[in-house]
């Protein structure tokens, strides 16, 4: 999978007015990154696969390629049944436009028809507890509402496969306590989970298969236990600092 990169030469050494003039006023340089390569797999019916790895390992891009926001610029991927990814909680939001219209602007976003968002509208507004604030601009609605908001709309409606981008802090301890429920039974309910995450403990309850990435390439794919020893041996092969961000997740 490559993605444009764009990159912007500083020269800092020459003093911090010309170091801005200079970023102002040139154009940064496009360059192609090629993120994750030679990652092939299967997941099959009833899998809880874990995508697992350091930072920029490439966890993110290749659930992305999976939700489809990515198409793979070689090689094929084959998806069959409905998704649902659980990445991005603001995804399609517009500020300026009422929680109502948010709800249908995020559903399109998802790749929702808006005749299959409109029966989940009542049930979505008492989930996110933001019904009397239906009519009103979504940026008057606080971070943890907008939160709730986007996770309610996220979770309204059952999909085949789950993707999801580590577990999504979803506000107060209430509301936590009920997200917490509402996707534990989208995971029961789905074929197919596919979770990046750092936490070894969610891994190893809810998983039975993973995925190991390094540098943007598999290395190592098999049940959980076996790969999150490849996992921690990867970590102990690493500098201290390393190692300490990232088992302390
Ligand atoms: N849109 C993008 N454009 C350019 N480079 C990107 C883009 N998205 C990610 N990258 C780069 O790709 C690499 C992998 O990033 P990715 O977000 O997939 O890693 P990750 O394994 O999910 O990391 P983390 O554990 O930190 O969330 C990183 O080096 C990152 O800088």
């Amino acid at each position: 999978m490559t993605l444009p990169v764009f990159r912007q030469r500083s020269e800092l050494s020459e003093g911090w007015i010309a170091t801005i003039a200079k970023a102002a006023l040139r154009r940064p340089e496009r360059e192609f990154a090629t993120i994750v390569r030679n990652v092939s797999f299967r997941i099959d019916e009833g899998d809880r696969v874990a995508l697992l790895g350091l930072n920029g390992s490439g966890k993110s891009t290749l659930l992305h390629l999976l939700t489809g926001a990515y198409r793979p610029t070689e090689g094929s991927l084959e998806i069959e049944g409905s998704r649902q990814a659980l990445m991005n909680i603001s995804l399609g939001f517009n500020a300026d436009a009422t929680v109502l219209e948010n709800i249908y602007l995020r559903a399109t976003a998802m790749g929702m028809q808006i005749g299959a968002i409109q029966p989940h509208i009542g049930s979505i507004l008492d989930f996110a507890g933001v019904a009397e604030k239906a009519v009103d601009r979504l940026r008057t609605l606080s971070a943890g509402q907008r939160m709730r908001l986007g996770f309610a709309i996220s979770t309204s409606v059952q999909h085949d496969i789950m993707l999801l981008d580590e577990w999504i802090g979803t506000g107060d301890a209430e509301f936590l306590k009920k997200a917490r429920d509402r996707l534990q039974s989208r995971v029961d309910g789905s074929r197919i989970v596919v979770v990046a995450s750092h936490n070894l403990k969610l891994v190893r309850r809810l998983c039975n298969r993973a995925i190991l990435l390094h540098a943007g390439e598999i290395k190592a794919v098999g049940a959980t236990s076996e790969v999150i020893a490849e996992y921690r041996s990867l970590m102990d092969s690493r500098s201290p600092d390393a190692v300490a961000s990232t088992s302390s997740k």
